[in-house]
């Protein structure tokens, strides 16, 4: 089974644009759980834009599925996670100030490091997943880092299939076979949506978890808009 962990960058990203609580952030996870999603997963930024490091925080009583947090491992980030005790972290080799995640790790050139950090988060009893690209060489330096999962970097596949070419899967399921021979977990994310998601589960052997938050939340204003205009409608006849 592939699990489904929303997202909610998004909704935060929306509640800071006015400066109060609407919509709320912690009332959304817990609908999101409520309505069947297995997982949240925030990814804080340095510059706080969407989800605060208050945020991360305030989270942990609330989610009671899986909780993701994704980010670059600094000093601010790593302190955050330790406190926060998620049941997975997912490091994101994001420069600072990146519009959004562009790139996985060079899992060769960053090894040490990683296996470093990934011991600290081990000890204190947090799954760790490296954001990868597809590339062979990546997932092999990853096993080396001692990473419990990987999740691939699906952007390149989205904008592929987006372009009406299938086999831009195939260097997924590559990376996918041989994650699995080395006994590495595999998660996913980054521009999946309901046009792709299926395709993508469908051709990737294993795939344990997948982050999906833009597309999610453009498509779910997208299918409530009908009805909020409605409701609307309504109050004012
Ligand atoms: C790692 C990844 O692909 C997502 O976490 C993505 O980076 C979301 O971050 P933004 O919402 O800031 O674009
Ligand atoms: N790890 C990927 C993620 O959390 C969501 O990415 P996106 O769906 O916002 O592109």
């Amino acid at each position: 089974m592939t699990k489904l962990s929303v997202n909610i960058n998004k909704i935060a990203t929306l509640r800071n644009a006015r400066g109060g609580n609407v919509p709320d952030l912690l009332k959304v996870a817990t609908d999101i759980q409520k309505f069947g999603g297995q997982g949240i997963t925030i990814h804080p930024r340095p510059d706080e834009r969407h989800i605060r490091y208050q945020d991360a925080r305030d989270l942990k009583s609330i989610v009671y599925t899986e909780y993701n947090i994704e980010g670059n491992p600094q000093h601010n980030f790593i302190d955050l996670v330790l406190e926060c005790k998620p049941t997975q972290v997912t490091l994101v080799p994001d420069a600072i100030g990146a519009i959004t995640s562009s790139a996985g790790w060079d899992t060769i050139k960053n090894q040490d490091y990683l296996a470093e950090v990934i011991q600290e988060f081990q000890r204190n009893g947090i799954r760790t997943s490296i954001f990868v690209d597809p590339v062979l060489e990546m997932i092999e330096g990853a096993k080396k880092t001692g990473t419990e999962r990987i999740e691939l970097y699906t952007e390149a596949f989205a904008h592929q299939y987006d372009l009406g070419n299938k086999n831009g899967i195939d260097p997924y399921v590559k990376a996918a076979e041989l994650a699995n021979e080395l006994g590495l977990g595999i998660n996913a994310g980054h521009d999946l949506s309901l046009d792709n998601i299926q395709f993508f589960k469908q051709n990737i052997p294993g795939l344990l978890e997948v982050s999906i938050g833009h597309a999610l939340i453009a498509e779910a204003l997208y299918l409530g808009l009908d009805n909020v205009v409605n409701m609307y409608l309504n109050k004012l006849k």
